[in-house]
Order: structure tokens, then C-alpha cells, then sequence
């Protein structure tokens, strides 16, 4: 495997590609005064190789990256997130430690599903979402390209977050979001647009 990137990100996405016993060839980054990180090689070069995940967590620079390179493009679950098995999740996407995806999810592409999140039965989930350590989403929630779930938000059933929208750390969405929005809090609501 290949990683774009070499931040905090890759060096989680590292330590699931060895749980998995997944080579890993080497990383790219346009920082040229990163060369190496842990052992490996950063390179830097417009040839890059694949399988490769695109280890940067802001949505916008994964979907950027995403789209200027045509290469296969790798999936990375840590062992200890529990997926089940009527579950879809597209190219690209990683899953952390000790996640839960539940039955009849569908996860787009280059998603991240971080530490702990939990994401249940038929929740559907766009291309280029992160959503952050320990938030829950309950049932049937839908939620749209790009979108940033801070840390700890809890959405309940049925809810749906607009595309490219940011929910701050620590919601509890009840409502549904628009798209390109900043909502934050218990009772979320709309600070300002994006
Ligand atoms: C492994 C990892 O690290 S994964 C990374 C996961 N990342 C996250 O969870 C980060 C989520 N980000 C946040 O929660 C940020 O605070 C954001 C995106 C909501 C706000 O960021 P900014 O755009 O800089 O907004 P800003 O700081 O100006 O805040 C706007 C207002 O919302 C408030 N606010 C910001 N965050 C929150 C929050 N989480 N809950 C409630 N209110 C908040 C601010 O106090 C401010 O209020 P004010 O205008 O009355 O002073």
C-alpha cells in the first residue's frame, strides 16, 4: 500500500495497515522537508503509485487528491472494528480502531470512520465524510458529501446533514442540517455558512 499523506492521520492509518499485516511501500507528500516518516520513505513526485489511500483527514484535500490521480485505490479496517457483513463501504474509505458499522450501512468513497464511532442499521453515509472518534449515529441517518462530524456528536434516528456541512464536537443533532453550514451544540443549530 501507498499513502498520500504523512501526518498524524497516516501514522494511525499506519499502525491498521500493519494489524492487517498490509505492506507498506512507501508514502507521497508535497512537503518536501518531510522525507521519512516512522521508517518509511516520503517521496515527492507527481508519479504516484498505487493501491493508495489518501491519508490527509481535511475532506477538501482528499476529494482534491482523490481526483487528480488515477491509480487502484486501497480500503483499510483496523481488526478490532466490528462490520457487519450487509454493509457496504466504497474505495478508499478507513476504519479505526474499535468502530461498529452496523447491518444495511452504505459508506461512500475516501470516507473516514474514526476511533469508536458507531454508525447504525441503514444509515447512509457520502463520499469524502469523516466522522470523528466516539460519534453515534443512530438509525437511518443520512449524511452528505464532505461533511465533518466533530468528535463525540450523537445524531438521532432518521436525521439528515447536508453536503459539506460541519457539525462542532460534541452535538446532538435532532433536526436536519443544510448543506455548506457550521452547527454546533445540544439542540444543534446553524452558526454561520460555509
Ligand atoms: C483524531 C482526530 O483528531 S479527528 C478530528 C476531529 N475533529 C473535530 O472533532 C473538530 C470539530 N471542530 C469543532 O468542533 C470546531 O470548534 C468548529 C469546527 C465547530 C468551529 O470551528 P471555527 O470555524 O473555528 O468556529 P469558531 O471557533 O469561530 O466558533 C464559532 C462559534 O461556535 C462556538 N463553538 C465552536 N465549537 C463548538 C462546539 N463544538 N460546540 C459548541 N459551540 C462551539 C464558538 O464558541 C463560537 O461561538 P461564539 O461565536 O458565540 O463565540
Amino acid at each position: 500500500m501507498y499513502l498520500y499523506g504523512a501526518s498524524g492521520h497516516a501514522k494511525v492509518i499506519i499502525d491498521i495497515l500493519h494489524a492487517i499485516n498490509e505492506p507498506i511501500e512507501a508514502l507521497f507528500d508535497d512537503n518536501e522537508t518531510i522525507n521519512n516518516l516512522f521508517d518509511y520513505p516520503v517521496l515527492h513526485t507527481s508519479e504516484i503509485k498505487g493501491p493508495l489511500l489518501i491519508s490527509i483527514g481535511n475532506n477538501n484535500i482528499r476529494k482534491k487528491i482523490a481526483e487528480s490521480v488515477s491509480v487502484t485505490i486501497g480500503q483499510a479496517f483496523h481488526p478490532s472494528a466490528i462490520i457487519s457483513a450487509k454493509t457496504n463501504i466504497d474505495k478508499g474509505t478507513v476504519v479505526m480502531q474499535g468502530a461498529i458499522i452496523q447491518s444495511d450501512v452504505n459508506i461512500g468513497k475516501h470516507c473516514i470512520i474514526n476511533t469508536g464511532a458507531s454508525i447504525d442499521h441503514e444509515s447512509l453515509i457520502g463520499d469524502y465524510v469523516h466522522i470523528s472518534p466516539h460519534c453515534t449515529l443512530c438509525g437511518n441517518v443520512e449524511i452528505g458529501e464532505g461533511v465533518l462530524i466533530g468528535a463525540g456528536t450523537t445524531i438521532i434516528p432518521g436525521v439528515k446533514i447536508g453536503c459539506w456541512s460541519v457539525i462542532g464536537a460534541g452535538s446532538v443533532v435532532a433536526k436536519d442540517i443544510p448543506d455548506h453550514v457550521l452547527a454546533v451544540g445540544n439542540r444543534c443549530k446553524v452558526v454561520k455558512n460555509l
